[in-house]
């Protein structure tokens, strides 16, 4: 099979700094595939030595099995790319712009009459095409500007935090269109700092930190891989304090703690699997009367990879 893409060993340094540091990945045909990191972990760095916009220092990019260095107009042929600025011209309507760059790309007058219609439609502005692009919310403008990006048919989109600086109902219309694309076969990289957006898209993440990848797989397989601290809440009745102190001592319990009148959340490895130690441990000091296990996500393995919060 074809990978939509690959990237291996890519390095950037500026002032002999290393940005983006031996990064390597690869996206299936049909596959969406999320770059998650914090701000200033190299995603738009690595990104645009991808669409062949920054030499990369060492490494090398296919697209679609065609080397982006030694055939760059084949390989960026392949690839829409949605940069994190908007790039429309507001006194233009989305009709006009994508005209406009559908000419630039070279596209016939014939073929661009299609693909306009068929672009605005994909990306839900159907309705709002004639409009000038200054009267649209931030939403639409992205989403105009994702338009202008699929005009040429490409095989890979890549999206730049596609949803940064939009309002929540804009942000769901552009996952929606996003998600629509998905389906309908696109292959994808999506970079974002929202955990949710890449856990929805996505099938595959990398995390990437401080110019590196520092975990690359499905949700599943990353949340597998860090064996995760699982938390797991016990609602009791009796002495609680006591049922606590015995709690802390069960093999696995790293902590536990007294979070309400009758409800002790104790921090685990392997929660499910604990539980008739945990029952056996409070036994005679309280009665469990609920459990709940909640076990850990993309954003705990986060944490516990980079050592830091997305939100930073
Ligand atoms: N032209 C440049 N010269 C020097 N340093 C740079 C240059 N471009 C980027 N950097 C640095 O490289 C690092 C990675 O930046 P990059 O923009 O790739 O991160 P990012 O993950 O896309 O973050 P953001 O979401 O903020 O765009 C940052 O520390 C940035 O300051």
């Amino acid at each position: 099979m074809t990978f939509a893409l690959t990237c291996e060993n890519l390095v950037k340094r500026y002032d002999g700094t290393a940005v983006v540091d031996h990064v390597g990945f690869h996206i299936d045909t049909g596959e969406a595939y999320g770059l998650l990191g914090p701000n200033g972990a190299g995603k738009t760095t690595t990104i645009s030595m991808l669409v062949g916009l920054l030499r990369p220092d060492e490494g090398s990019v296919h697209v679609g099995g065609i080397d982006l260095a030694s055939d760059p107009i084949a390989a960026k042929r392949l690839i829409g790319y949605v940069p994190q600025e908007i790039a429309l011209y507001p006194e233009l309507t989305a009709r006009e712009n994508l005209r406009y760059f559908g000419r630039l790309y070279g596209l016939g007058r014939r073929r661009l009459a299609v693909r306009i219609a068929e672009v605005l439609e994909a990306v839900g502005l159907t309705e709002r095409g004639d409009d000038k692009v200054q009267t649209y919310s931030g939403g639409m403008k992205r989403r105009a500007n994702i338009g202008v990006a699929l005009l040429h048919e490409p095989r890979l989109l890549i999206l730049d935090e596609p949803t940064v600086g939009v309002d929540p109902q804009s942000r769901v219309a552009i996952l929606d269109s996003v998600e629509g694309l998905v389906a309908d076969g696109m292959s994808m990289l999506y970079t974002s700092h929202y955990m949710e957006e890449v856990e929805r898209v996505c099938t595959r993440v990398g995390i990437i930190d401080k110019g590196r990848v520092v975990a690359d797989g499905t949700r599943r397989e990353l949340v597998a891989e860090l064996g995760g601290t699982d938390k797991v809440d016990l609602v009791l009745e009796g002495d609680v304090d006591t049922a606590a102190a015995k709690l802390r001592t069960v093999e696995g319990v790293t902590d536990a703690a007294v979070t309400g009148q009758n409800t002790v959340r104790l921090l685990a490895v392997g929660g499910r699997h604990l539980l008739p130690a945990l029952l056996a441990a409070v036994e005679g000091t309280a009665q469990v009367t609920g459990v709940e296990v909640i076990e850990p996500d993309l954003e705990a393995a986060f944490l516990h990879l980079t050592g830091s919060t997305l939100r930073d």
